[in-house]
Protein backbone atom coordinates (compact mmCIF):
# COMPACT_ATOMS: atom_id res chain seq x y z
CA UNK A 1 0.00 0.00 0.00
CA UNK A 2 1.45 3.79 -0.94
CA UNK A 3 0.51 6.12 1.72
CA UNK A 4 -2.70 7.57 0.37
CA UNK A 5 -4.07 3.85 0.42
CA UNK A 6 -2.56 3.47 4.02
CA UNK A 7 -4.41 7.04 5.57
CA UNK A 8 -7.36 5.57 3.97
CA UNK A 9 -7.41 2.44 5.39
CA UNK A 10 -6.81 3.20 8.83
CA UNK A 11 -9.63 6.19 9.13
CA UNK A 12 -12.04 3.46 8.58
CA UNK A 13 -10.18 0.97 10.82
CA UNK A 14 -12.06 0.73 14.36
CA UNK A 15 -9.70 2.14 16.75
CA UNK A 16 -9.33 3.16 20.03
CA UNK A 17 -8.54 6.07 21.76
CA UNK A 18 -7.02 6.65 25.69
CA UNK A 19 -5.22 9.77 25.68
CA UNK A 20 -7.84 12.80 25.35
CA UNK A 21 -8.48 15.64 27.31
CA UNK A 22 -11.81 16.63 26.86
CA UNK A 23 -11.15 20.41 28.03
CA UNK A 24 -8.45 20.28 25.05
CA UNK A 25 -11.60 19.65 22.52
CA UNK A 26 -12.95 22.42 22.88
CA UNK A 27 -12.99 24.20 18.91
CA UNK A 28 -12.56 27.80 18.64
CA UNK A 29 -16.16 27.62 16.98
CA UNK A 30 -17.96 26.87 20.49
CA UNK A 31 -14.99 28.89 22.90
CA UNK A 32 -16.16 32.14 21.27
CA UNK A 33 -20.18 31.22 21.03
CA UNK A 34 -20.22 30.47 24.76
CA UNK A 35 -17.53 33.39 25.28
CA UNK A 36 -20.91 35.76 23.61
CA UNK A 37 -23.01 33.91 25.95
CA UNK A 38 -21.71 34.36 28.83
CA UNK A 39 -20.69 37.19 28.18
CA UNK A 40 -16.93 36.84 28.68
CA UNK A 41 -13.76 38.61 27.73
CA UNK A 42 -11.90 36.54 26.01
CA UNK A 43 -7.97 38.12 23.85
CA UNK A 44 -9.23 37.63 20.70
CA UNK A 45 -11.46 39.42 18.11
CA UNK A 46 -12.31 36.20 15.88
CA UNK A 47 -11.91 32.70 15.22
CA UNK A 48 -8.60 33.42 13.08
CA UNK A 49 -7.13 35.30 16.18
CA UNK A 50 -7.64 31.99 18.14
CA UNK A 51 -6.39 29.73 16.16
CA UNK A 52 -3.24 32.20 15.30
CA UNK A 53 -2.60 31.91 18.87
CA UNK A 54 -2.23 28.19 19.17
CA UNK A 55 1.59 28.26 18.59
CA UNK A 56 3.58 26.90 21.97
CA UNK A 57 7.40 26.56 22.69
CA UNK A 58 6.52 24.07 25.35
CA UNK A 59 3.93 22.67 27.63
CA UNK A 60 2.98 25.85 29.90
CA UNK A 61 2.39 27.76 27.20
CA UNK A 62 -0.26 25.34 25.70
CA UNK A 63 -1.57 24.93 29.38
CA UNK A 64 -2.05 28.54 29.68
CA UNK A 65 -4.42 29.02 26.51
CA UNK A 66 -6.17 26.04 27.74
CA UNK A 67 -7.28 27.16 30.95
CA UNK A 68 -8.30 30.26 29.70
CA UNK A 69 -10.25 28.49 26.41
CA UNK A 70 -11.67 26.39 29.41
CA UNK A 71 -13.49 29.34 31.53
CA UNK A 72 -16.19 29.76 29.14
CA UNK A 73 -17.84 26.48 29.95
CA UNK A 74 -20.11 27.17 33.16
CA UNK A 75 -23.17 25.43 32.60
CA UNK A 76 -24.19 22.33 32.35
CA UNK A 77 -25.41 22.07 28.40
CA UNK A 78 -21.98 24.06 27.92
CA UNK A 79 -20.45 20.30 28.99
CA UNK A 80 -23.28 18.64 27.17
CA UNK A 81 -22.40 20.50 24.00
CA UNK A 82 -18.12 19.91 24.35
CA UNK A 83 -18.50 15.98 24.56
CA UNK A 84 -21.11 15.63 22.12
CA UNK A 85 -19.09 17.64 19.51
CA UNK A 86 -16.24 15.38 20.39
CA UNK A 87 -17.97 12.01 20.22
CA UNK A 88 -19.39 12.99 16.89
CA UNK A 89 -15.60 13.11 15.75
CA UNK A 90 -15.47 9.41 17.34
CA UNK A 91 -18.44 8.34 15.09
CA UNK A 92 -16.42 10.14 11.70
CA UNK A 93 -12.92 8.53 12.61
CA UNK A 94 -14.51 5.13 13.74
CA UNK A 95 -13.38 5.44 17.36
CA UNK A 96 -15.15 2.54 18.71
CA UNK A 97 -14.13 3.11 22.37
CA UNK A 98 -12.71 6.42 24.13
CA UNK A 99 -11.51 6.92 27.87
CA UNK A 100 -11.61 10.55 27.97
CA UNK A 101 -9.76 12.48 30.72
CA UNK A 102 -11.71 15.39 32.48
CA UNK A 103 -9.97 17.92 34.57
CA UNK A 104 -12.60 18.54 37.63
CA UNK A 105 -10.48 21.04 39.36
CA UNK A 106 -9.99 23.26 36.32
CA UNK A 107 -13.92 23.33 36.95
CA UNK A 108 -14.27 23.40 40.80
CA UNK A 109 -11.21 25.98 40.99
CA UNK A 110 -14.09 28.77 39.34
CA UNK A 111 -17.20 27.29 41.57
CA UNK A 112 -18.76 24.78 39.19
CA UNK A 113 -18.77 21.45 40.92
CA UNK A 114 -19.35 17.52 39.30
CA UNK A 115 -23.54 18.69 39.82
CA UNK A 116 -22.99 20.74 36.40
CA UNK A 117 -20.15 19.32 34.11
CA UNK A 118 -21.28 15.34 35.19
CA UNK A 119 -24.58 15.56 34.19
CA UNK A 120 -23.65 17.09 31.04
CA UNK A 121 -20.97 14.67 30.07
CA UNK A 122 -23.07 11.85 31.09
CA UNK A 123 -26.22 13.04 28.80
CA UNK A 124 -23.69 13.30 25.30
CA UNK A 125 -22.52 9.99 26.57
CA UNK A 126 -25.72 8.21 26.83
CA UNK A 127 -27.20 10.08 23.80
CA UNK A 128 -24.15 8.56 21.29
CA UNK A 129 -24.25 5.32 23.22
CA UNK A 130 -27.84 5.26 22.30
CA UNK A 131 -27.12 6.68 18.54
CA UNK A 132 -24.72 4.46 17.28
CA UNK A 133 -23.32 2.32 19.89
CA UNK A 134 -20.43 4.58 20.90
CA UNK A 135 -18.23 2.79 23.54
CA UNK A 136 -17.03 5.83 26.36
CA UNK A 137 -15.09 5.56 29.73
CA UNK A 138 -14.28 8.39 31.92
CA UNK A 139 -11.04 9.80 33.36
CA UNK A 140 -10.89 12.02 36.16
CA UNK A 141 -7.12 14.13 35.83
CA UNK A 142 -5.79 15.80 39.01
CA UNK A 143 -3.71 19.11 38.53
CA UNK A 144 -0.20 18.38 39.21
CA UNK A 145 0.51 21.95 39.97
CA UNK A 146 -1.72 22.40 42.89
CA UNK A 147 -1.46 20.78 46.15
CA UNK A 148 -1.94 16.73 46.92
CA UNK A 149 -4.68 18.36 49.69
CA UNK A 150 -6.67 19.78 46.64
CA UNK A 151 -6.69 16.19 44.64
CA UNK A 152 -7.56 14.28 47.49
CA UNK A 153 -10.59 17.15 48.34
CA UNK A 154 -11.87 16.60 44.34
CA UNK A 155 -11.53 12.69 45.05
CA UNK A 156 -13.81 13.02 47.84
CA UNK A 157 -16.32 15.64 45.90
CA UNK A 158 -17.09 12.73 42.73
CA UNK A 159 -18.06 10.45 45.65
CA UNK A 160 -21.88 10.69 43.97
CA UNK A 161 -19.88 10.04 40.57
CA UNK A 162 -17.38 7.51 41.15
CA UNK A 163 -19.55 4.69 39.14
CA UNK A 164 -19.12 6.70 36.23
CA UNK A 165 -15.20 7.11 36.56
CA UNK A 166 -13.07 4.29 35.10
CA UNK A 167 -9.58 5.41 36.52
CA UNK A 168 -7.56 8.72 37.83
CA UNK A 169 -5.35 10.71 36.12
CA UNK A 170 -2.56 12.85 36.65
CA UNK A 171 -1.56 16.06 34.33
CA UNK A 172 -0.80 19.90 34.17
CA UNK A 173 2.91 21.05 34.51
CA UNK A 174 4.95 18.32 34.97
CA UNK A 175 8.29 19.68 35.64
CA UNK A 176 8.87 20.68 39.13
CA UNK A 177 5.65 18.20 39.91
CA UNK A 178 7.02 14.84 40.07
CA UNK A 179 4.41 11.87 40.52
CA UNK A 180 5.76 11.28 44.19
CA UNK A 181 3.77 14.23 45.36
CA UNK A 182 0.36 12.64 44.44
CA UNK A 183 1.11 8.78 45.89
CA UNK A 184 -1.51 9.31 49.26
CA UNK A 185 -4.14 10.26 46.46
CA UNK A 186 -3.32 7.43 44.33
CA UNK A 187 -2.90 4.92 47.30
CA UNK A 188 -7.31 6.42 47.69
CA UNK A 189 -8.07 6.01 44.54
CA UNK A 190 -6.57 2.11 44.33
CA UNK A 191 -8.75 1.77 47.60
CA UNK A 192 -12.15 3.06 45.68
CA UNK A 193 -11.20 0.21 43.10
CA UNK A 194 -10.35 2.88 40.70
CA UNK A 195 -7.65 2.17 37.83
CA UNK A 196 -4.81 4.50 37.70
CA UNK A 197 -3.04 6.67 34.80
CA UNK A 198 -0.49 9.67 35.07
CA UNK A 199 1.26 11.93 32.31
CA UNK A 200 4.87 10.99 32.75
CA UNK A 201 7.92 11.35 30.24
CA UNK A 202 6.42 14.03 28.30
CA UNK A 203 8.30 17.18 28.98
CA UNK A 204 9.71 15.55 32.76
CA UNK A 205 12.65 13.27 32.59
CA UNK A 206 12.68 9.29 32.43
CA UNK A 207 12.62 9.18 36.49
CA UNK A 208 9.03 10.26 36.05
CA UNK A 209 7.84 7.67 34.56
CA UNK A 210 9.95 5.26 37.44
CA UNK A 211 7.92 7.22 39.79
CA UNK A 212 4.49 6.62 38.38
CA UNK A 213 5.18 3.08 38.11
CA UNK A 214 6.27 2.98 41.77
CA UNK A 215 5.11 5.09 43.70
CA UNK A 216 1.33 5.73 42.08
CA UNK A 217 1.26 2.14 40.38
CA UNK A 218 0.08 3.08 37.39
CA UNK A 219 -1.75 1.02 34.57
CA UNK A 220 -0.74 3.09 31.90
CA UNK A 221 1.70 6.15 31.14
CA UNK A 222 0.19 9.25 29.35
CA UNK A 223 3.33 10.11 26.66
CA UNK A 224 6.39 8.64 28.35
CA UNK A 225 8.55 9.01 25.41
CA UNK A 226 11.45 10.59 27.57
CA UNK A 227 11.86 6.63 28.77
CA UNK A 228 14.52 6.74 25.50
CA UNK A 229 16.49 8.01 27.83
CA UNK A 230 17.10 5.48 30.06
CA UNK A 231 17.85 2.08 28.53
CA UNK A 232 16.89 -0.15 32.22
CA UNK A 233 13.68 1.84 31.79
CA UNK A 234 13.34 0.49 28.25
CA UNK A 235 13.97 -3.04 29.26
CA UNK A 236 11.19 -2.79 32.29
CA UNK A 237 8.81 -1.49 29.90
CA UNK A 238 9.19 -4.22 27.43
CA UNK A 239 9.04 -6.75 30.28
CA UNK A 240 6.09 -5.00 32.12
CA UNK A 241 4.15 -4.17 28.65
CA UNK A 242 3.38 -1.05 30.62
CA UNK A 243 1.57 0.87 27.82
CA UNK A 244 2.59 4.41 26.49
CA UNK A 245 -0.44 6.50 25.35
CA UNK A 246 1.74 8.61 22.83
CA UNK A 247 0.67 11.54 20.88
CA UNK A 248 2.09 12.56 17.87
CA UNK A 249 0.71 16.01 16.72
CA UNK A 250 0.82 17.20 20.47
CA UNK A 251 4.70 16.17 20.50
CA UNK A 252 5.52 18.31 17.75
CA UNK A 253 3.49 20.98 18.47
CA UNK A 254 4.47 21.52 22.22
CA UNK A 255 8.32 21.00 21.02
CA UNK A 256 9.40 17.53 22.91
CA UNK A 257 9.99 17.02 18.74
CA UNK A 258 11.36 19.42 16.68
CA UNK A 259 10.00 17.50 14.23
CA UNK A 260 7.41 14.02 13.64
CA UNK A 261 10.40 13.08 11.48
CA UNK A 262 12.28 12.85 15.07
CA UNK A 263 9.35 11.47 17.15
CA UNK A 264 10.89 8.23 18.38
CA UNK A 265 7.47 6.78 18.35
CA UNK A 266 8.38 3.98 15.59
CA UNK A 267 11.60 3.32 17.54
CA UNK A 268 9.75 2.53 20.84
CA UNK A 269 7.35 0.23 18.90
CA UNK A 270 9.92 -1.68 17.09
CA UNK A 271 11.96 -2.17 20.57
CA UNK A 272 8.54 -4.02 21.63
CA UNK A 273 6.95 -1.24 23.72
CA UNK A 274 2.95 -1.32 23.97
CA UNK A 275 2.92 1.88 22.46
CA UNK A 276 -0.76 3.45 21.07
CA UNK A 277 -1.68 6.50 19.08
CA UNK A 278 -3.86 9.43 20.06
CA UNK A 279 -4.67 13.13 19.64
CA UNK A 280 -4.23 14.80 23.40
CA UNK A 281 -6.05 18.07 22.66
CA UNK A 282 -6.86 17.78 19.21
CA UNK A 283 -8.56 21.34 18.92
CA UNK A 284 -4.97 22.54 20.32
CA UNK A 285 -2.90 20.87 18.13
CA UNK A 286 -4.21 20.41 14.82
CA UNK A 287 -5.70 17.00 14.39
CA UNK A 288 -8.17 14.38 16.06
CA UNK A 289 -7.12 10.63 16.15
CA UNK A 290 -6.94 10.25 12.25
CA UNK A 291 -5.01 13.29 11.49
CA UNK A 292 -2.14 11.34 14.17
CA UNK A 293 -2.14 8.10 11.77
CA UNK A 294 -1.94 10.20 9.24
CA UNK A 295 1.33 12.77 10.18
CA UNK A 296 2.78 9.19 11.08
CA UNK A 297 2.37 7.86 8.00
CA UNK A 298 3.61 11.59 6.06
CA UNK A 299 6.64 11.48 8.30
CA UNK A 300 8.04 8.11 9.35
CA UNK A 301 9.06 4.32 7.63
CA UNK A 302 6.17 3.26 8.55
CA UNK A 303 4.31 0.03 7.43
CA UNK A 304 1.13 -1.44 7.43
CA UNK A 305 1.76 -4.20 9.98
CA UNK A 306 3.31 -0.96 12.20
CA UNK A 307 -0.22 0.30 12.54
CA UNK A 308 -2.15 -2.95 13.00
CA UNK A 309 0.14 -3.07 16.09
CA UNK A 310 -0.50 0.42 17.37
CA UNK A 311 -4.46 -0.20 16.87
CA UNK A 312 -4.23 -3.89 18.15
CA UNK A 313 -2.36 -2.39 21.02
CA UNK A 314 -4.45 0.40 22.17
CA UNK A 315 -7.45 -2.30 22.19
CA UNK A 316 -5.52 -4.16 24.49
CA UNK A 317 -4.26 -1.26 26.79
CA UNK A 318 -7.42 -0.08 27.26
CA UNK A 319 -10.34 -0.91 30.24
CA UNK A 320 -12.88 -2.22 28.12
CA UNK A 321 -14.27 -5.41 29.72
CA UNK A 322 -11.95 -8.94 28.44
CA UNK A 323 -15.47 -9.81 26.48
CA UNK A 324 -15.65 -6.82 24.68
CA UNK A 325 -11.81 -6.52 23.99
CA UNK A 326 -12.23 -10.55 22.54
CA UNK A 327 -15.19 -9.25 20.39
CA UNK A 328 -13.30 -6.41 18.63
CA UNK A 329 -9.61 -7.92 18.37
CA UNK A 330 -11.54 -11.03 17.18
CA UNK A 331 -13.12 -8.84 13.99
CA UNK A 332 -9.91 -7.69 14.12
CA UNK A 333 -8.02 -10.87 13.24
CA UNK A 334 -10.54 -11.73 10.89
CA UNK A 335 -10.26 -9.23 8.79
N1 LIG B 1 -0.42 17.25 27.02
C1 LIG B 1 -0.73 17.57 28.28
N2 LIG B 1 0.20 17.45 29.24
C2 LIG B 1 -0.10 17.78 30.51
N3 LIG B 1 -1.26 18.24 30.89
C3 LIG B 1 -2.23 18.40 29.97
N4 LIG B 1 -3.48 18.85 30.07
C4 LIG B 1 -4.03 18.81 28.85
N5 LIG B 1 -3.14 18.36 27.97
C5 LIG B 1 -2.00 18.08 28.64
ZN1 LIG C 1 -2.42 14.74 27.88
Amino acid sequence: MNKNELKKWVSVLPKVELHLHIEGSLEPELMMTLAKKHQIKLPYANIEEVKSAYNFDNLQSFLDLYYLGASVLKDEDDFYQLMWNYLLKCKEDNVVHVEIMFDPQTHTERGIGFDVFMPGFKRAIQQAQQQWGQSCLLIMSFLRHLTEQSAIETLQASTAYLKDIIAVGLDSGELGNPPEKFTQVFKMAKELGLKRVAHAGEEGPADYIWGAINALDVHRIDHGVRSIDDPQLIAHLIDSQHPLTVCPLSNTKLKVFDHMQEHNILTLLDLGLMVTVNADDPSYFGGYLNDNYHALIDHLPIEKHHLEQLVKNSFNASFMTTEHKQKWLGEFNSG
